[in-house]
């Protein structure tokens, strides 16, 4: 890529390699060029390396413990209701399922990692320690979360971005330079990612700050979390100095919203288009008992066996992180081959999940394709399906995005049926950036179903 040796992965076993047998030389992620101009996002669990990331994960790891997600299940729940409970009004209506997707999952994460119910499926909700949700607060979070989502759409690993970051491909040594000056012009790419940048990291600071003065650490969230764990000198301050702090809970805003939101919308749009899939799922969900009976997480592990086929394949059919990059750390041998240090080594999951060799018919939707019983299912290479990523720096939210999906989609599929509405395209076009996303949206037809 440029002057930088890039390698890429399509195999499991080498995957296998890569992500557990060699992590140790291979322990740190390469940084796109869009990501090293930005503080706020290289100082994230993501982008941090060796010494510092252990510890940072190590101690962030707790806020995922079983009993941590199960406390989360009532919040969850009020959040997929409260979200939800307009969708009674729009029955034989068309909806914009993934745009509903993507307030949902803002504001549970938002809940679950600022303490923040961002009420964006409902208005009146924004409540944050020592405020009363006055208006101005309203206000406060929208703006922040719409900087939020323009960040994200910026990022991409791609050549549409930045005339700094193409240069920088060519002619490394003059990325810094010119970025510098570019961020200066007014209506350059780099001067708009720099002021998005700058604006994000100041209103999480101020978020930060005020939660440190803020004398109430009773809250469950994960920026709450980290700040006890600061206090009690647990970890050293440096390594959960201020700026860290405000980068990996922004991280989880932004890792946990528009991946999960996407994969919830692909799950509702995929069973809409398979009618025998919807039939199969909703007697799995009408037989787990009384309709205003809300699954423990015991339940939703071991209740819901197609639930889970069905979720497995949507993120099959649609891998939302299709590439997984790493960056060797020393002189490394994979599948017989000499790496210098300082390869890209990129995992490319969205392949992997289409090899018929692992999945016959790759392009058809075929939940059962994971019931433990299939002849397919028993024979194939146990990473062939890694969507969120493999070996110690596979995902840390993996078990939180399960919950909140399986949640939801009991949730919807006890009240309603999906159908694709006529005024969408298909095939189903999508868009290429750091995650996938849907060029139009997803539209469906809300159907009653009681
Ligand atoms: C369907 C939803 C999600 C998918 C498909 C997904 C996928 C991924 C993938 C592929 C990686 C890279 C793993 C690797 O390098 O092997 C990753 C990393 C990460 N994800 Fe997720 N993710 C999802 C939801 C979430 C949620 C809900 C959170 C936070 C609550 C989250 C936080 C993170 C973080 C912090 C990392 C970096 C981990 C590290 O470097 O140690 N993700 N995710």
């Amino acid at each position: 890529m440029g002057r930088q040796p890039l390698i890429i992965i399509a195999d499991p076993e080498l995957c296998k390699e890569v992500g557990i047998k060699k992590f140790k030389d291979i322990p740190n992620r390469s940084v796109p060029s869009p990501i090293s101009a930005s503080p706020l996002h290289q100082k994230g669990l993501f982008f941090t390396r060796d010494a510092r990331w252990s510890t940072m994960r190590n101690t962030i790891l707790s806020v995922y413990q079983p009993s941590h997600l199960t406390r989360l299940i009532p919040t969850m729940q009020s959040i997929i209701e409260t979200a939800t409970q307009n969708l009674h009004s729009s029955v034989e209506e068309d909806i914009p399922f993934s745009n509903l997707s993507l307030k949902l999952t803002t504001d549970v994460i938002g809940t679950a990692a600022f303490g923040v119910n961002f009420g964006l499926s409902n208005p009146q909700a924004t409540k944050t320690c020592g405020t009363n949700g006055h208006d101005s607060k309203n206000d406060e979070v929208s703006d922040f979360i719409n900087q939020h989502i323009y960040s994200t759409t910026q990022l991409k690993m791609d050549l549409s971005g930045s005339f700094s970051i193409i240069l920088g491909l060519l002619v490394p040594i003059l990325q810094e330079p010119f970025r510098q000056i570019l961020k200066r012009i007014p209506s350059t790419m780099d001067w708009k990612v720099d002021r998005t940048n700058q604006k994000l990291s100041g209103r999480l600071n101020e978020i930060v700050d005020k939660r440190m003065k803020c004398n109430d650490r009773s809250s469950k969230d994960f920026l709450s979390l980290i700040l006890r764990a600061r206090e009690s000198e647990t970890v050293s301050k440096n390594v959960f100095s201020p700026d860290y702090i405000s980068a990996v809970t922004y991280e989880h805003l932004l890792a946990g919203s528009a991946t999960t939101a996407f994969t919830l919308s692909s799950i509702v749009y995929l069973v809409a288009g398979h009618p025998e899939v919807e039939k199969k799922l909703l007697e799995e969900i009408d037989n787990y008992g009384p309709s205003d009976q809300i699954p423990t997480a015991n339940d939703l592990q071991q209740k819901f066996p197609y639930l889970d086929q069905v979720i497995k394949e949507a993120m099959r059919f649609y891998t939302v992180s299709p590439l997984v990059a790493r960056e060797t750390s020393k002189d490394v041998e994979i599948g017989g081959y000499l790496l210098p240090k300082g390869t890209w080594v990129w995992l490319a999951l969205g392949v992997l999940a289409k090899d018929p060799k692992n999945f016959p018919e790759p392009d058809n939707f075929k939940p059962e394709r994971f019931d433990p019983d299939a002849e397919e299912e028993k024979q194939r290479h146990p990473y062939a399906l890694i969507p969120f990523g493999i070996g110690p720096r596979a995902c840390i939210g993996q078990k939180f995005a399960l919950q909140e999906l399986k949640l939801t989609l009991i949730h919807l599929y006890r009240k309603f049926a999906f159908r694709h509405s006529l005024s969408m395209e298909h095939p189903l076009e999508l868009e290429y950036g750091v995650i996938l996303n849907f060029k139009n949206g997803v539209k469906l037809r809300v159907i009653n179903r009681k």
